[in-house]
């Protein structure tokens, strides 16, 4: 890409960005935006960097998706819904005709893949054009054009310890699921049996219920977006083990709080 496309996709990007958070013209109250976000639309476009995982093919994460302004306003969006009020609930679902400010994360997401940058740390320093295979991208094209991308939400509000065991999700959701994270950071590990093809990409063994697993780790930063197709999607399981003892990154105990997810997925026909 020459430096006239760079700008224009930054210009595109920045349209784009400003049509979902820029000021609501029609008042809706369900959207989610932020004054800090319009000023940081006035300056510089935050470049949007992904790494893919290593390991686990069709596993993508985004660690920069959302700055510090609009992860607020996402979390005020999700308690406006006052889904958790009565403090018994911790998980909400939507199917259909999204919130408005979900309609609009999920336009985020599009844009976070189309406007994309390969990160140079995962040994790929691309930027997806049409020249580059399907694999260069953090989720495949088809899926990304797909519409509506995503129909069915999951917020999901864990507290200290609580987390979410190992699983594939259900068949009835199509390939391509996103995944928000905010507030606490937390580690989501990624395994699958050991048998099989790739076994010496991997970053981890450990023997599992069911022999030996492969196991990777996965740090979800606030205001990250993992994307999981193919493999990642449908071979893997993920889970989130947030009981004492369970939560490391770089050898650290990661300092648990109240973090709070939103799952995006879309229903088979
Ligand atoms: O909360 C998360 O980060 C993951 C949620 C999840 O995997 C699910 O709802 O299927
Ligand atoms: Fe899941």
């Amino acid at each position: 890409m020459d430096d006239d496309d760079h700008d224009h996709d930054i210009d595109i990007r920045r349209r784009a960005l400003e049509e979902a958070f820029g000021e609501s013209s029609d008042g809706d109250d369900d959207e989610f935006e932020s004054s800090e976000v319009a000023e940081e639309k006035e300056g510089d476009v935050r470049p949007l960097t992904w790494e893919m995982v290593d390991g686990v093919k069709g596993l993508w994460l985004c660690r920069s998706f959302l700055c510090p302004s609009q992860q607020s306003s996402l979390l005020s969006a999700i308690r406006g819904e006052g889904w958790f009020d009565d403090g018994c609930h911790n998980q909400a679902m939507r199917f259909g005709d999204l919130p408005g400010w979900a309609a609009q994360l999920s336009q985020l997401v599009r844009e976070a893949v189309w406007f994309s940058d390969v990160s140079p740390a995962s040994g790929k320093e691309l930027s997806p054009t049409v020249e580059h295979g399907e694999d260069c991208w953090p989720l495949p094209l088809d899926l990304l054009w797909r519409e509506p991308l995503f129909d069915q939400l999951i917020a999901n509000v864990y507290n200290p310890g609580e987390g979410i065991c190992a699983h594939v999700d259900l068949m009835r959701f199509a390939d391509g699921i996103a995944i928000i994270s905010l507030e606490s950071e937390c580690v989501m590990h990624f395994t699958r049996p050991k048998q099989g093809e790739s076994n010496n990409e991997v970053q981890g063994e450990v023997q599992g219920e069911e022999g030996p697993l492969i196991r990777v780790p996965v740090l979800l930063n606030p205001g990250s977006l993992v994307l999981m197709s193919g493999e990642a999607r449908y071979l893997w399981k993920h889970e989130i083990n947030r009981k004492q003892g369970f939560q490391f990154w770089n050898g650290e105990a990661i300092h648990q709080q109240r973090r709070t997810s939103v799952t995006l997925r879309k229903l088979c026909k």
